[in-house]
Order: structure tokens, then sequence, then C-alpha cells
């Protein structure tokens, strides 16, 4: 079986970690050998790097040094755990991937698109998922399911305001209607069960 990697992306509370888990288990249970991973994070390094990120002051890094920080994550973390993964013929399960770099640095930060990727190309050589899952739900959702979950706690990240979270969902949308070869869009509403199904249906024609 050839390595297959296959990135979740979506705005906060949309269900990507629920759904990863789900997912794997799904696929091991058809024989699959899966390596499940986050950004930022997935490597030791990266998991350092997404302290830095995650935790501190709203303004402790400008928007250029975050965009830095996560290039320099992703770089690790494609070396070290996402390449050698596919290569040893994984399904690479990844939460996350360059299309929130794009999406929360870029277009809800303020960098320009070109810039994301050409950090992503000087960092990791470019490498693209074989497929994005992006999770779609309405943002009233998506913020309920949130402040559920986060009690108030939210990160540095996630605890921007509603503007910024709305040019974030707007931006994964324009990609995906850019690269419909790359990217499918998955309804996230209904039960964790229902979207999974979803789920291994937009990877149907990558699985054997
Ligand atoms: N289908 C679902 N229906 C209702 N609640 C859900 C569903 N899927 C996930 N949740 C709950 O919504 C919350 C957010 O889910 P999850 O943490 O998986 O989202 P996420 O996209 O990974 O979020 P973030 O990017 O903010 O970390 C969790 O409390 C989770 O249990
Ligand atoms: C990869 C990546 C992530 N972010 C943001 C998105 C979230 O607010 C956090 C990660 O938290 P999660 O609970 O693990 O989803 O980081 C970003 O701004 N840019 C990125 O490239």
């Amino acid at each position: 079986m050839t390595g297959r990697f296959i990135s979740l992306e979506g705005g906060e509370g949309v269900g990507k970690s629920t759904q990863l888990a789900r997912l794997a288990e799904v696929l091991r249970a058809r024989g699959l050998t899966v390596t499940v991973t986050r950004e930022p994070g997935g490597s030791e390094g990266a998991e350092a790097i997404r302290r830095l990120l995650l935790e501190g002051d709203a303004g402790r890094w400008n928007a250029r040094a975050e965009a830095l920080l996560f290039a320099a994550a992703r770089a690790d973390h494609v070396a070290r755990t996402i390449l050698p993964a596919v290569a040893a013929g994984d399904i690479v399960l990844c939460d996350r991937f360059l299309d929130s770099s794009r999406a929360y640095q870029g277009a809800a930060g303020g960098l320009a698109d070109a810039d994301i990727v050409e950090l992503h190309r000087v960092g990791s050589d470019g490498v693209l998922p074989d497929r994005t899952l992006l999770l779609h739900l309405p943002a009233e959702e998506a913020a309920a399911r949130s402040a559920a979950r986060d009690m108030g706690g939210a990160d540095r990240i996630g605890g921007r305001d509603a503007a910024y979270h709305a040019a974030v969902a707007a931006a994964f949308a324009g990609f995906a209607a850019a690269e419909p070869d790359r990217f499918r869009t998955v309804d996230a509403r209904g039960s964790a069960a229902e979207v999974t199904d979803r789920l291994v249906g937009a990877l149907a024609d990558l699985l054997p």
C-alpha cells in the first residue's frame, strides 16, 4: 500500500480532533497502518514550538514572527514525522497543516498568501497533503461547541475575536473552491458518527 498524507482543516470547534480519532479507528479496523499527528506539533521540536505559539499573552508574537514559528514547527514535523511515515506506507492523518497558516496568519492575520506558501517551500519543500478534508460548520454552532469545551479558557489564537474567525472560515472556503482536486468540504453538522461516515466517503478514491 502506498502511503497517504491526509489533513483535516477548519476553524475552531468544528470537530477535527474528534473526527481524526474516529477516522483512525475506522481505517485501522480495515487493516491499515495509521499515524495520527497534529499541528502545531507532531514532533518533539514542533511540540516545543506549539507551547511558544499557543501559551502566553495575545501580543506575544507579531504576525510575521508567528508565521515563521508555524513554518519552523512544520519543517521539523514534515521531516521527522510525516515523510518517514508516508515512506513506510502509513496513512498519515494530520490535524491542521499548511492551510491553517494560510487562513490564520495569511487571510485573517494580514500576511500575503504567497509569503506563507514561500515559507512552506523553504521549510518543507512545499509538501502538500494528498487530500485535505475541510470540516464546515455554521459559525454559531462551532462557537457553541468551542465554548462548551473550553469553558472560557481558549488559547492565544483561539481566543481572537469573531471577525478574525469569520475571516479564517471564509479563507478555508476559498481555498477549497480554488483547489477542488485536493480539497473535499464535508458537512460537520449532525452526530459524530454521521460526520465520520461522510469523511470516509470523501477518502474512498484514495483507500484500498
Ligand atoms: N458531531 C458533534 N456533535 C456535537 N459535539 C461535537 C461533535 N463533534 C465534536 N463535538 C464536540 O465539540 C467540541 C469541539 O470538538 P473538537 O475538539 O473535536 O474540535 P476541533 O475542530 O478539533 O477544535 P479546535 O480546532 O478548536 O481544537 C468538543 O467538545 C467535542 O466533543
Ligand atoms: C497549524 C496552525 C494552527 N493555528 C492555530 C489554530 C488554533 O487556534 C491553534 C491550534 O489549536 P488546536 O486546538 O490544536 O486546533 O493554532 C494557526 O494559527 N496557524 C497554523 O498554521
